[in-house]
């Protein structure tokens, strides 16, 4: 079932007129302007809010290792880069809740030490949180960036059978690779993860716009690059199906992300839907690009709640968000 909250205002006539997408129309300047989250922060200046950014995530991150149980740069393949980091919770049991966690900086920064955002407010209900880091540009390219993803996850389900769920979540970019995954054939890997839910916070679905903004061009240099790695394209062109048909998607959103990322998660959620995806869209009320991940470090917020972000997503029926109804 597909969950479509609105609220007064909001255009709810959308569908995918991809031949008449408006990023089309517009200037390389304006492009640019639509794709650097860091303009559209309301309550900081730009570079004051990548100071911030990178500020919290250090200190959250510390924090994350000095509170609880941690397994530290874990090997999940045979690459420098290919490590992640596991935060257990007080009561670790086979059948524990894990969320993956995959963080934003447009392929090209970021890094697993910084971007431990939910980990305390998870293990302190019972979840298990993976930070992943995979190789960003210009060591990696999109599609090792994919690979890696892949092979982290399928390191999660082999180490962990027994586990309650794997529920990815992603940032920007890092929702771009999240979202990638439900693409991925796993029959051909020979190990299918046990997903149960994606959490994709204002991410980027259809690449091909962001070959023509200057910060993100020299990542795909054709359009095949572009749309090979494209959720979006690829569900729209060859549609395919959840392996577990609970499997639940919520699509987010910042009220604050520019007009480009709401039109991209907007389009997303519509695809999925139309794909036969149990999907939801939120858009997250007075939030920034970077403010979501600063609320996931809250334990009262309302995405932290594992009844929300794990446990089968019930939050839809549970939780009035911000005077959003369901229609
Ligand atoms: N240069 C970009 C930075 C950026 O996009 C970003 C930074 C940190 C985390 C996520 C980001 N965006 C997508 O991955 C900007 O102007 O916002």
């Amino acid at each position: 079932m597909c969950v479509w909250w609105y609220k007064a205002g909001m255009d709810v006539s959308g569908g995918n007129h991809r031949h008449e997408a408006p990023w089309k129309r517009m200037s390389k300047e304006e492009l640019d302007n639509q794709y650097s989250p860091s303009r559209w922060v309301v309550r900081l200046g730009a570079e004051e809010a990548m100071r911030t950014y990178s500020q919290i995530g250090n200190e959250v991150t510390k924090r994350a290792r000095a509170t609880g149980r941690s397994l530290l740069n874990v090997p999940y393949g045979d690459g420098d880069g290919e490590k992640l980091d596991i935060y257990l919770p007080e009561a670790v049991s086979e059948a524990m809740p894990f969320l993956v966690f995959f963080h934003g900086g447009y392929w090209q920064s970021g890094s697993k030490d910084t971007s431990a955002f939910m980990v305390n407010p998870l293990t302190a209900q019972g979840v298990a949180v993976v930070i992943v880091a995979y190789d960003i540009a210009p060591k990696g390219t999109l599609d090792q960036m994919v690979d890696q993803v892949t092979q982290s996850i399928m390191f999660v389900q082999k180490q962990y059978p027994g586990n309650q769920g794997i529920y990815l979540c992603g940032h920007s970019a890092g929702a771009h690779l999240a979202a990638m995954m439900l693409l991925a054939d796993w029959t051909k890997h020979g190990v299918t993860p046990n997903l149960k839910g994606f959490f994709l916070l204002s991410g980027v679905y259809d690449l091909e716009p962001i070959m023509h903004t200057s910060e993100n061009a020299p990542l795909l240099p054709a359009l095949e690059d572009a749309q090979r790695n494209s959720p979006l394209w690829q569900l729209e062109t060859a549609p395919t199906q959840p392996a577990d048909p609970a499997c639940r998607i919520l699509v987010t959103v910042g009220q604050h992300d520019s007009p480009e990322f709401h039109r991209q998660s907007r389009e997303f959620y519509q695809t999925l839907c139309q794909g036969g995806w149990k999907a939801s869209f939120e858009e997250l009320h007075d939030m920034d690009h970077f403010e979501i991940l600063w609320n996931l470090t809250q334990e009262d917020y309302v995405l932290t709640q594992p009844q929300v972000i794990c446990r089968g997503w019930s939050w839809a029926h549970q939780w009035d968000l911000h005077g959003a109804r369901q229609v």
